[in-house]
């Protein structure tokens, strides 16, 4: 049984970020799918310190290659804050999404963390999309689909220097896995930083399991891990209340595995679940399958050998 901190549930309704209305019911539709008492069920301590809040949003048009840019730093802002709090409170934060701009924020707080306790730091970022453009490449305006150039430091100074002067991630520091759809200049922007990317592809042919062992690779006792969970990176059959479906993603049994093998390190510390968009599920079935996907990255096994 791994033991884990009490866990803190910090809702951030945001679409700000995203090309579709509908992520900012996110929240609410985790809650309604049962996630508080799902992971209490499996003994962990668990606050819900409701949702953040933030600007109203009218909904606007890309400007200079950003929509919305200035609701988006105000709720990373708010969400780093929040995150820093809970990471010095020694409790795991969960960032209920809301849409995927907000890694920014949550994720520059776990990386300060890091680096005052001399800590190391993994990212898995479990996604259809690198999220790696630009205002200049972007073929859509959508921040969303920018939170690891930001982190890697290029984007909008505002978001780059979130947390200070030097970027908060290393592109070594990340892995990518599910990943199935990038833009034109963001595949030559990918390949100039390094980034390590388990494509479909390469799933498709080593296996969920090897590519796992990979990306897990060099975490040890040492080591922060913060889950980036942006729930299009399941296959959309299964999966259907995202804003950006990409077909050909991870099945429930790659999912389960996914997330069970990261349990295993024992080393999350820190976790967002993104992008879930209530607007375009039916039955909130995909919020079901989250809270079933998250009570496994808590531990929660079938396995019955070994
Ligand atoms: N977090 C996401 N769902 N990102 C989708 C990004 C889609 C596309 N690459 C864009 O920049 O607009
Ligand atoms: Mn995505
Ligand atoms: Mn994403």
């Amino acid at each position: 049984m791994i033991r884990f901190p009490p866990v803190s549930l910090i809702g951030v309704p945001t679409d700000v970020g995203a090309g579709h209305r509908g992520a900012s019911m996110g929240p609410e539709a985790l809650r309604v799918a049962g996630l508080g008492e799902a992971l209490q069920a499996r003994g962990l301590q668990v606050v819900d310190r409701g949702n953040l809040s933030g600007p109203f949003n009218p909904w606007q048009p890309p400007a200079d290659g950003y929509r919305h840019l200035q609701q988006v730093v105000a709720w990373n802002t708010a969400l780093m804050h929040a995150t820093a709090a809970e990471l010095a409170a020694g409790h795991l934060p969960i960032t209920l999404g809301g849409d995927h701009c907000l890694a920014v924020g949550s994720i520059v707080a776990v990386a300060q963390h890091c680096r005052r306790a001399g800590r190391k730091l993994r990212v898995l970022w479990l996604d259809a999309h690198a999220d790696f453009n630009t205002s200049q490449i972007t073929p859509s305006g959508n921040v969303h689909g920018m939170p690891v150039a930001c982190l890697c430091g290029i984007g909008p100074r505002e978001l780059t220097h979130l947390g200070g002067d030097s970027p908060a991630l290393k592109p070594d520091e990340i892995r990518q896995i599910g990943i199935r759809s990038v833009d034109e200049g963001e595949r030559r922007l990918v390949h100039e930083f390094g980034l390590d990317i388990y494509d479909m592809r390469y799933i498709d042919e080593i296996g969920m399991k090897r590519v796992m062992e990979e990306a897990l690779d060099g975490v040890d006792a040492d080591t922060h891990l913060h889950v980036s969970f942006d729930v299009d990176f399941l296959d959309p059959g299964i999966a259907p209340g995202v804003g950006t479906t990409i077909p050909g993603g991870p099945t429930y049994r790659e999912a389960q595995l996914v997330m069970e093998m990261i349990a295993d390190t024992g080393r999350m510390a820190s976790l967002d679940i993104v992008e879930l968009n209530p607007a375009f599920d039916s039955q909130n079935r995909t919020a079901l399958l989250a809270v079933d996907l998250v009570e496994s990255l808590f531990g929660k096994s079938t396995l019955m050998r070994g």
